[in-house]
């Protein structure tokens, strides 16, 4: 136990990203382990806020959005951009996850004449098949889940939809090598980077990704329901034919025509009025990553999942089982099979210990490298031993 806490107290002396932690407006007492869920609050939100709701909203009233507002999704796509590997131009801010999500499988269809079958990830988050069947049903397409170790594509199917990192085991995929085998079988593919934007290496155009989406209130701290991101790259944007053609993604909203004739560049992702206030949290929230690589963020997820797996292993034993893989291929959570996993976690969140359950017994911590420390997960440890004595 003691040869442990030294170690926590070591690696976080000589943690480089350690003074990110004081960006964030976060409580010492309590170990936040569900930042994979919810980010925490970078502290220039709030000092944001005030300027714009004071200032921008209440002093320049409508002219604001002349004044940067209108322009703000793709300026914070922009800002995303280079945090999964993207050129600029090509992410637009908006709506959730799950719009976005019908956004592009509806214009993936479009874009596969002769090509009807959507394949889903069989370890989905929900919300991705719910959205896949519900665009199968209004397309006349079909739908097939498949584990995306062995996709076994065929001549019919249109897209692929595959999330980096599996929000319940933590488990995360090879965006090259997947999106390699789905362009080998002619289709296109659909990356769900919910819970890997802002925790590790994407590299969206290295690896000739079609489209990817992924929110924004998890590792990239927005803020709740902070609106999700699209991607779509320039060489697929004069056919990306979405169907939630509003007037924000006209080629010139302000002209009012009758006919919907859209951007050519990646507005035309856009649907109605942004959520402004949602959005600007947002951009300030990104402030944090300044001068900060993706490259540091993932050694330290390593590192702080291996130390708390470590942890675990020593403190907590074979009372639960660690279902992340131990290897490099976890995403920046640890799942533990735990028996009453739910009632568990309920224990640990009253003993100031947050993560969170995902059913059927599984408990998740969440390492987010901007403000996670190893003594927290030290904590996290101890903690669930305690409560699972
Ligand atoms: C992998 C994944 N996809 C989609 C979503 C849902 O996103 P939204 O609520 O923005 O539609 C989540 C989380 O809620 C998620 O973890
Ligand atoms: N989006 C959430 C919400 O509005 C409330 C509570 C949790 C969430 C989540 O993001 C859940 C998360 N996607 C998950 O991996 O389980």
């Amino acid at each position: 136990m003691s040869s442990l806490a030294e170690r926590a107290r070591e690696l976080d002396a000589a943690d480089p990203l350690a003074s990110c932690r004081k960006l964030f407006d976060l409580d010492d007492s309590v170990v936040y382990l569900d930042g994979n869920s919810l980010g925490a609050p970078p502290l220039s939100v709030a000092e944001r806020m005030q300027d714009v709701v004071r200032n921008q909203w209440g002093r320049r009233l409508i002219r604001s959005w002349g004044e940067g507002w209108w322009t703000a999704p793709e300026r914070v796509g922009d800002r995303i951009a280079p945090l999964v590997g993207a050129a600029p131009g090509q992410i637009v801010v908006g709506d959730s996850t799950s719009a976005n999500l019908f956004k592009a499988l509806v214009a993936a269809l479009r874009m596969s004449k002769g090509r009807n079958e959507i394949v889903v990830d069989s370890a989905t988050f929900p919300t991705d098949g719910y959205i896949a069947s519900s665009v199968a049903r209004l397309t006349g397409a079909t739908v097939r889940a498949a584990p995306l170790d062995s996709l076994e594509l065929n001549a019919n199917t249109a897209v692929v939809l595959a999330n980096q990192v599996d929000y319940r085991t933590g488990r995360a995929y090879d965006v090259a090598a997947v999106t390699a085998s789905v362009h080998a079988a002619g289709a296109l593919v659909l990356w769900d980077l919910c819970h890997s934007v802002g925790a590790l290496p994407v590299d969206l155009d290295a690896h000739g990704v079609d489209f990817a989406v992924g929110c924004t209130y998890k590792f990239l701290n927005g803020g709740p329901g902070a609106p999700a991101f699209l991607y779509v790259p320039t060489r697929l944007q004069a056919s990306f034919d979405q169907p939630l053609a509003g007037w924000n993604g006209h080629r010139v909203p302000f002209a009012m025509t009758p006919d919907f004739e859209p951007s050519p560049e990646i507005a035309r992702g856009r649907c109605g009025t942004p959520d402004i206030l949602s959005l600007l949290a947002l951009d300030a929230a990104l402030d944090v990553w300044d001068g900060v690589t993706i490259a540091d963020v993932r050694a330290k997820n390593l590192a702080l999942t291996g130390f708390f797996i470590e942890c675990v292993d020593s403190l907590v034993g074979s009372r639960v089982s660690v279902v992340t893989p131990r290897d490099s291929s976890r995403g920046s959570q640890v799942s533990l099979a735990c028996e009453d996993a739910s009632p568990v976690m309920e224990a640990l969140i009253a003993r100031d210990v947050i993560g969170d359950f995902r059913p059927p017994n599984v408990l998740r911590f969440g390492f987010a490298a901007l403000y996670g420390r190893y003594t927290d997960a030290l904590r996290a440890a101890t903690t669930l031993a305690d409560v699972l004595a």
